[in-house]
C-alpha cells in the first residue's frame, strides 16, 4: 500500500536514489535547505531540519519519515554535526511524535562502527574469503566524529522507540555509488550499495513492520564484511547488485 513519507536530506545523493527507484510507489513530501534542480514528486518544503516549526509542519499526514539530512562527510567537525547531524535527528523525532508518525528509517553509516576496521584485520577483511561480520548487535564502534553523530543517531531513535513506541530503523548504509562499484578500493566495493538496492532497502523499511532495527545496508557483495541477514529478515531486503559482478 502506498503510504506518505516525508524524506529529509531529499536533494543529495541518497535522496536521488531513493526517488529515482520509488517516485511513483509513494505519495512524496521532500524537505532539503537546497531547492529542488530537477523535476520531483510530491511538494517540496525548503527548510533547514533544525529549524522545529517546519519540520513539525512538513510531518502533518505523514506516516512514515526517512531521515537523511545532515552532513555526509567523514572528516566533518564536531560544530556541524552537532547541529546538522544531532540536533538535527532529535527534532525530526520529537516532530515525528509529535505528529503520531507511525516509522522513523535513519540513515546511520558504516562509520557508525568504523573503528573495528584495525590495522590487524585489514585489508583482509575486505576480500571475499575473509569471514570477519559484524551483524548489527556489536558494540558501537566509530572512528571520527561524523560517526559518532551517527551512534548518537541510533540512540536517539532507541530512547523514542522505548518511551513513545515509534518504529525505528537505523540503516548503516554502506557506500552509495552510482552505476558500478567504486574502483580500486576494496573497502568500498565490500560495502557498496547500488542505486536500485538503495531504493529497494527504503521501500522495505516504509513497507515493512518492526519495533526498533539495526540493519547493514549494502549490496549482496562477495566481499562483505557486513551481514545483512538482519535487513532480510527483518525488512524483506532482497538485494539484487554484488559488487564481484562488475570488473
Ligand atoms: N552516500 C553514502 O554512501 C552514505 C550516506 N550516509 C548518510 O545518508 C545521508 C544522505 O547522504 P548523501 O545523500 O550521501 O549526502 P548529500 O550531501 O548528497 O545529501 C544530504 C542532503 O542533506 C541536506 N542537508 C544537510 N544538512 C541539512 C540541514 N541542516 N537541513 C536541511 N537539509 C540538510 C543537504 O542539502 C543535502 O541535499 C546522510 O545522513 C549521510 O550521513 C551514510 C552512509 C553512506
Ligand atoms: O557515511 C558515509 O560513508 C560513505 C562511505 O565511506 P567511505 O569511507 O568509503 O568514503 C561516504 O562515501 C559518505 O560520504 C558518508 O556519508
Amino acid at each position: 500500500m502506498a503510504q506518505s513519507v516525508l524524506l529529509t536530506g531529499a536533494a543529495g545523493r541518497v535522496g536521488t536514489a531513493i526517488l529515482g527507484g520509488l517516485a511513483d510507489e509513494h505519495e512524496w513530501r521532500l524537505l532539503d535547505r537546497d531547492p529542488p534542480t530537477d523535476d520531483h514528486p510530491g511538494e517540496f518544503v525548503v527548510a533547514d531540519i533544525t529549524d522545529r516549526e517546519t519540520v513539525r509542519e512538513a510531518m502533518d499526514g505523514i506516516d512514515v519519515v526517512i531521515h537523511l539530512a545532515g552532513d555526509p562527510r567523514k572528516t566533518a567537525p564536531w560544530k556541524s554535526v552537532l547541529t546538522n547531524n544531532i540536533d538535527g535527528t532529535q527534532t525530526v523525532y520529537e516532530a515525528a511524535i509529535d505528529a503520531g508518525v507511525e516509522k522513523v528509517a535513519f540513515a546511520s553509516s558504516n562509520h557508525a562502527v568504523g573503528a573495528f576496521e584495525t590495522e590487524e584485520r585489514t585489508p583482509e577483511m575486505y576480500r571475499t574469503d575473509d569471514d570477519y561480520l559484524l551483524d548489527g548487535t556489536e558494540l558501537p564502534r566509530p572512528g571520527n566524529l561524523y560517526g559518532v553523530s551517527k551512534v548518537t543517531g541510533e540512540a536517539l531513535g532507541r530512547y523514542y522507540h522505548d518511551e513513545y513506541g515509534i518504529s525505528v530503523v537505523n540503516v548503516r548504509i554502506g557506500n552509495l555509488t552510482e552505476g558500478h562499484p567504486p574502483i580500486d578500493y576494496e573497502r568500498g566495493q565490500a560495502m557498496w550499495l547500488s542505486y536500485r538496492d538503495c531504493a529497494h532497502l527504503f521501500d522495505r523499511c516504509i513497507r515493512a513492520d518492526y519495533d526498533y532495527e539495526i540493519v547493514y545496508g549494502i549490496s549482496d557483495n562477495d566481499r562483505k564484511y557486513y551481514s545483512i541477514e538482519r535487513a532480510r529478515e527483518a525488512l524483506g531486503y532482497e538485494p539484487q547488485d554484488n559488487s564481484a559482478h562488475h570488473d
